[in-house]
């Protein structure tokens, strides 16, 4: 039993212990793992109880990586279990601490981790085997440096567009309404009061509907409560939109929306200050709640548009009221019970003035938060699927090795599609030298614009180097030496020709990350003009790859993420202007991507909605193995009914 000496002499690292992660943990064991080591920066939270097996009640509270072993330990004690309760990404974690293990196993959440540990195990060659769910679609992918693409090899599909206009004028579904109120309204009354914010209609005879409408947000003097809620639930649902009907070739093929004003919806009751007036005797802002206020108990109901306007009152009474601290600095959260009701409230009622049906709480807030409901058995399938291949991997047998999606529908009587392992992409600059190219303005871009949109958020990178030459402009690090601290602080505010190693047009740059162990050259090219809307960060970096949107659907299918709620971070607007193809760009940051791409090209294989493109040579092997491999069969399609 040649796999069973691979097994019991491997020492295995998972990073991760959440809903793929516990299933890995106990198959792992169960199949005779003996040295496993886990690294989950988290405590256990009760939404987890519902899929992650291993966690209990009684653990709300407690690390997830020492429960998950004392769970295993309970049916498996004469195993080694090691479990770390820190971030993957600490400094503890470097290229030696991975050299030490046989296999990688990712059970992560988001791009951001995966592509670090992605990155140290190229360093330290190690293979990895990465994963990841959403909802019923699930995929396991090998990486074995030299041999394998790496996981940063292919861009990851691009965060979800929706076109401005779509947002701010012509909704046509529910999301477009959410999308308005948490990342317009909300934003524009409890977010930053700098941030540039598309929220006023913009139509083409109302230059002045922009001037009169930037007072509307600001409480004016002496002015109640009330009686500002009021305004801006008149002046957003319906200024705004009688604003929007005088565009009349807007509607031509379009149906018109309804202005909705406070006096048509709760004549009584605003007349009199009766709703809005007495608030809950509770100060602890998360247990402050409109709807129970209200007296509006089920989350699942669907409010009448009068229930919508008194949740909005009510929400932004207890925002103005008892959350006044926070305005300004706010952002959309999910978790964040109020804002949920807010953003849902005025969600519905965009929505009843658009003609478009309204959603319950509940919905709206799956919609706002990308929140993609768990199936804990996609997570058990993938968990098997990660084992199936480590212990390839640690045969040495990796022709054999497959990556493995997970279908919502059979394709071919398939549930699991199996593809070969793709070949090292030789343009990636992770897991080859390829240098990148910056377009830059070498003398009004700042090396702090570099570090911020380059160095960290596209590269990735967690503990950059930055060299010219033999010159050293920049470093993070623990051990720096006052001075030197001091001195990357100053060229931080530095325009790059003004550096003590002045960059120019030409220069090649040396970026490094010191954890990671990767190291990029950068060719400097200037340029003096960027397109503020379409290149926002002021440079574009050539070499580094986003792969075109997925389809924009209600929820964030093309999340990849092991658990229930996606969206760890908000969503972001990237406001451009009212042309037919503009785009609002919602980046979700933070999510992983990686089922959506393949999924798209795989779905077109099993002839279902997304088309292909038939030149992609990924896709054409994808199709290929649909005809010869097959590997987990469906007897019968009738069996797959759900
Ligand atoms: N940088 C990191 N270092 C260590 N662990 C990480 C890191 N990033 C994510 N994780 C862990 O990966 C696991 C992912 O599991 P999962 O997707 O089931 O998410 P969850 O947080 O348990 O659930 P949900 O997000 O649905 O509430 C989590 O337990 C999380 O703590
Ligand atoms: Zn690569």
């Amino acid at each position: 039993m040649e796999h069973l000496s691979a097994i019991k002499g491997a020492k295995v690292l998972m990073v991760g212990a959440g809903g793929i992660g516990c299933e890995l943990l106990k198959t792992l064991a169960l199949s005779g793992f003996q040295d496993i080591h886990i690294i989950d920066m988290d405590t256990i939270e009760v939404s987890n109880l519902n899929r992650q097996f291993l966690f209990r009640q009684s653990h709300v509270g407690q690390s997830k990586a020492k429960v998950a072993r004392e769970a295993v330990l309970r049916f498996r004690p004469q195993i080694s279990i090691t479990p770390y309760h820190a971030n993957v990404k600490d400094s503890d974690f470097n290229v030696d601490f991975f050299k030490q293990f046989s296999v990688v196993l990712n059970g992560l959440d988001n791009l951001d981790a995966r592509r670090h540990v992605n990155r140290l195990c190229l360093a330290a060659d190690v293979p990895l085997v990465e994963s990841g769910t959403t909802g019923f679609l699930g995929q396991v992918t090998v990486h074995i440096k030299g041999r394998t693409e790496c996981y940063e090899c292919q861009p990851k599909p691009a965060p979800k567009t929706y076109p401005v206009c779509t947002i701010t004028s012509t909704p046509s579904k529910f999301v477009h309404c959410i999308v308005w109120a948490k990342d317009l309204l909300f934003a524009k009354l409890f977010g930053d009061k700098n941030q540039d914010n598309d929220l006023n209609v913009r139509s083409n005879d109302s230059a002045s509907s922009s001037d009169h409408s930037e007072d509307v947000f600001e409480r004016k003097k002496d002015e109640d409560f009330e009686q500002y809620a009021k305004r801006i639930y008149d002046h957003v649902f319906g200024h705004n939109i009688e604003s929007a009907l005088s565009n009349e070739e807007t509607w031509k093929n379009r149906n018109k929306p309804r202005p909705i004003y406070v006096k048509d919806v709760l004549s009584d009751e605003i007349q009199q200050n009766g709703n809005v007036d007495k608030t809950p005797a509770t100060d602890n802002s998360s247990m402050l709640s409109a709807m129970a206020y209200l007296g509006l108990k089920n989350p699942q109901d669907i409010w009448s548009l009068k229930e919508n306007s008194r949740v909005f009152f009510a929400a932004l009474k207890l925002f103005f009221s008892k959350r006044q601290k926070e305005i300004g600095n706010l952002s959309f959260d999910k978790d964040d019970h109020l804002a949920v009701e807010f953003v849902t409230a005025a969600a519905n009622i965009r929505a009843a003035s658009f003609g478009i049906p309204l959603h319950s709480l509940f919905e709206a807030k799956g919609i706002a938060g990308n929140i993609v409901h768990a199936v804990a058995t996609t997570n058990a399938i993938i968990a098997g699927l990660i084992v199936i291949e480590a212990i390839k991997v640690l045969q040495n047998d990796s022709k054999s090795c497959r990556m493995t999606y997970c279908l919502e529908h059979p394709s071919r009587k398939m549930l699991l599609m199996p593809v070969e392992p793709f070949e090292p992409n030789k343009a990636c600059y992770v897991c080859s030298e390829t240098p990148l190219v910056l377009e830059v303005n070498t003398h009004r871009a700042k090396l702090r614009d570099v570090v911020e949109k380059i160095v960290t958020s596209k590269l990735g990178m967690n503990l950059p180097l930055i060299t010219h030459g033999s010159g050293l402009l920049y470093e993070v690090g623990d051990d720096l030496e006052e001075d030197m601290v001091a001195n990357y602080a100053a060229n931080l505010e530095k325009v790059l020709s003004e550096l003590p190693y002045a960059i120019t047009g030409g220069t090649m740059i040396q970026v490094e990350d010191l954890q990671q162990e990767l190291v990029c050259n950068i060719n400097i090219k200037h340029r003096e003009e960027f397109d503020e809307e379409k290149e926002p960060d002021g440079m574009v970096l050539h070499g580094w790859t986003q792969a075109p949107a997925a389809e924009n659907k209600d929820t964030a299918t093309s999340s990849s993420n092991n658990g229930a709620s996606t969206s760890s971070t908000s969503t972001t607007l990237v406001p451009t202007d009212m042309e037919e193809d503009d785009e609002l760009t919602i980046l979700e940051t933070g999510i992983e991507t990686i089922a959506a791409g393949k999924k798209r090209k795989l779905s077109d294989v099993s002839n279902s909605e997304t088309p292909i493109p038939t030149d992609d040579k990924r896709a054409k092997k994808i199709a290929e193995h649909a005809e010869d491999d097959v590997v987990v069969m469906l007897d019968d399609e009738k069996k797959n009914s759900r």
